[in-house]
């Protein structure tokens, strides 16, 4: 990892958020959010300068959802998770985490709710010179007041539950790992704080097909057995139409489709079925 990426990780980790002030927004007209959603995007418009990406953007995740994000590229994938994170604040919209409208919280409250979220990062992101063990302890380091044996315990947990074994792995480097361990051992740190909602940005790219189905098969687990709320990113639609309840399809600013895999593959939208390529 670059040391621009490094410090972007750190920066995420250690809860940085966007800090500015927020416009003020009409909330005459807004509903709040959807009952028993952990996730919604509320009509988000977002540009950066004339380039406008997205525009009337809603959906939402219920707990527990897996909900993909797919589209071509540019159309506002990653920029929607950095909206989720609040490392980006929406033109107009609201975006509810877990009830809360994020963009109008003071940064302390925002802290609070990004501390319920684990986040995967394009490509592992790993800390290059820390051991597996210190990649794993960042997040309880910068976020906890444990002390070294519990810090152990649940690093090794959770190396266990990402199928790595933990004296084989804790004291080696991520250029000792292959590409699937890595993004294993970025998963492990991402839930070292057992967070509620897991965001994933491209788990998947880079892999061979096997080790894709490796880590979409843990991505499922997640969801199983920790009962996580996940957003993924991906351009891997087999992977997307094995772990995702909805698929959301960004076009051209806007939610061309959201359903389930199901529906999606039955869309008579033209669209919709050569994004889909035969599949
Ligand atoms: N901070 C920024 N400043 C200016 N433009 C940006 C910024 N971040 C993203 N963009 C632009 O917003 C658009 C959407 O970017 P984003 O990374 O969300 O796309 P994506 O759908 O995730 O693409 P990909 O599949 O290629 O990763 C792109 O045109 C990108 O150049």
């Amino acid at each position: 990892m670059d040391e621009t990426a490094e410090r972007r990780v750190r920066q995420t980790i250690r809860d940085s958020l966007h800090d500015g002030t927020t416009a003020e927004r009409p909330r005459a007209e807004d509903p709040g959010p959807a009952a028993g959603a952990i996730i919604e995007l509320e009509r988000v418009f977002l540009g950066f300068g004339e380039n406008q990406i997205l525009e009337d953007v809603s959906f939402l995740a219920q707990r527990g959802e897996t909900i993909a994000v797919v589209g071509e590229s540019g159309t506002g994938k990653s920029t929607t998770l950095k909206l989720i994170l609040r490392h980006l604040q929406p033109d107009s919209g609201r975006v509810y985490v877990d009830g809360e409208d994020i963009a109008s919280l003071s940064f302390q409250e925002a802290l609070r709710v990004r501390k319920r979220m684990g986040m995967v990062f394009q490509g592992a992101a790993l800390f290059d010179s820390m051991t597996v063990y210190e990649n794993v302890a960042y997040p309880l380091r910068e976020h906890t007041e444990y002390d070294e044996d519990e810090i152990e315990r649940r690093v090794r947990e959770k190396l266990e539950f990402v199928d790595l074994e933990p004296d084989r792995v804790m004291e080696q480097l991520p250029s000792e790992l292959s590409g699937g361990m890595r993004k294993r051992v970025g998963v492990a740190r991402a839930i070292a704080n057992d967070p509620q909602i897991m965001l994933y940005d491209e788990p998947t790219s880079g892999l061979d097909p096997l080790t894709t189905g490796t880590i979409t098969r843990l991505i499922m687990k997640l969801q199983r057995e920790l009962h996580v709320t996940s957003i993924v990113v991906s351009h891997d639609i087999r992977s997307v139409f094995r772990m995702a309840s909805q698929v959301a399809v960004l076009a051209d600013k806007h939610i061309r489709f959201f359903g389930t895999p199901e529906e999606m593959a039955a869309s008579d939208d033209r669209y919709i079925q050569d994004f889909l390529g035969g599949f």
